[in-house]
C-alpha cells in the first residue's frame, strides 16, 4: 500500500489546484459519489479503496482535485495527514448505517477540531435505502450544530442508486456547491 504516491499524483499538489478531501467510513459511498460526480452518470463502486483515490473534476467555475482516502480502520490514521492542504472537506456517511453513526460523528468532530473555518459538506448518502435517516436525523446524529459558528457547513442527501442513469439533482447541486466553495476558499 503506497500512500506516499499522493505526492506523485499528476493532479494532486500543483499550487494552482483546488484540493478537496473526501472522507468517511468504509462503505459510505465515497468512490461511488466521486465516479458519479466526475461523469454525471451514476456509477457504483465495486471495490473498497485500498489507499487513496484521486479524481479531477472540472466545471466552468473551477478545476477541482478530489482526494479520497479509504475509510477502513487501517487507513483512518492517514486522514488527518492531508487536512492541512485542503480547501474543503467532503464527509460522506451511509444514511442507513445507524450502528456506526456514533463512530462517524466522533471521527468527523476529531477531524475539524483544530480548524474552525474549514468548510465542510456532509453528504448523507444512500437515501434510496429503506431505513435511511433523513437530513434532520443525520443532523442530530452527527451533532452538526456543534461544528462551530465560523464554519460554512452544508448537509445534502444523495444517492447513487441506478447504474447508468443521470445523476440526481441533489448530486448536481452538491457539485455546484463544492465548486462555489472552492472558488471562495482560494
Ligand atoms: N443503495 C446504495 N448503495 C450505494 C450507494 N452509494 C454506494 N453504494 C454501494 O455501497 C458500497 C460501498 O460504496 P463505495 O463507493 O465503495 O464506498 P467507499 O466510501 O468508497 O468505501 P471505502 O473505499 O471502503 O472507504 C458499494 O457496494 C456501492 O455500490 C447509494 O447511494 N445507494
Ligand atoms: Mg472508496
Amino acid at each position: 500500500r503506497e500512500l506516499s504516491a499522493a505526492q506523485r499524483l499528476p493532479c494532486w499538489g500543483k499550487p494552482q489546484s483546488k484540493q478537496i478531501l473526501v472522507l468517511g467510513l468504509d462503505g459510505a459511498g465515497k468512490t461511488s459519489v466521486l465516479h458519479s460526480l466526475a461523469t454525471n452518470h451514476v456509477k457504483r463502486s465495486t471495490a473498497s479503496t485500498e489507499g487513496i483515490n484521486a479524481v479531477c473534476i472540472n466545471t466552468e467555475e473551477a478545476k477541482m482535485e478530489f482526494l479520497e482516502i479509504g475509510g477502513r480502520e487501517s487507513l483512518r490514521s492517514y486522514w488527518k495527514m492531508y487536512l492541512p492542504r485542503v480547501l474543503v472537506l467532503i464527509y460522506v456517511v451511509d444514511a442507513a448505517d445507524h450502528e456506526r453513526f456514533p463512530l462517524a460523528k466522533e471521527l468527523l468532530h476529531q477531524l475539524i477540531q483544530n480548524d474552525s473555518t474549514l468548510p465542510v459538506v456532509v453528504l448523507a448518502n444512500k437515501q434510496d435505502l429503506k431505513g435511511a435517516y433523513c437530513i434532520t436525523d443525520i443532523h442530530d446524529a452527527l451533532a452538526l450544530s456543534e461544528m462551530g459558528d465560523e464554519r460554512k457547513l452544508f448537509l445534502i442527501g444523495t444517492h447513487v442508486a441506478e447504474d447508468g442513469a443521470e445523476i440526481s439533482s441533489s448530486m448536481k447541486d452538491a457539485k455546484e456547491l463544492i465548486a462555489q466553495l472552492v472558488s471562495e476558499a482560494q
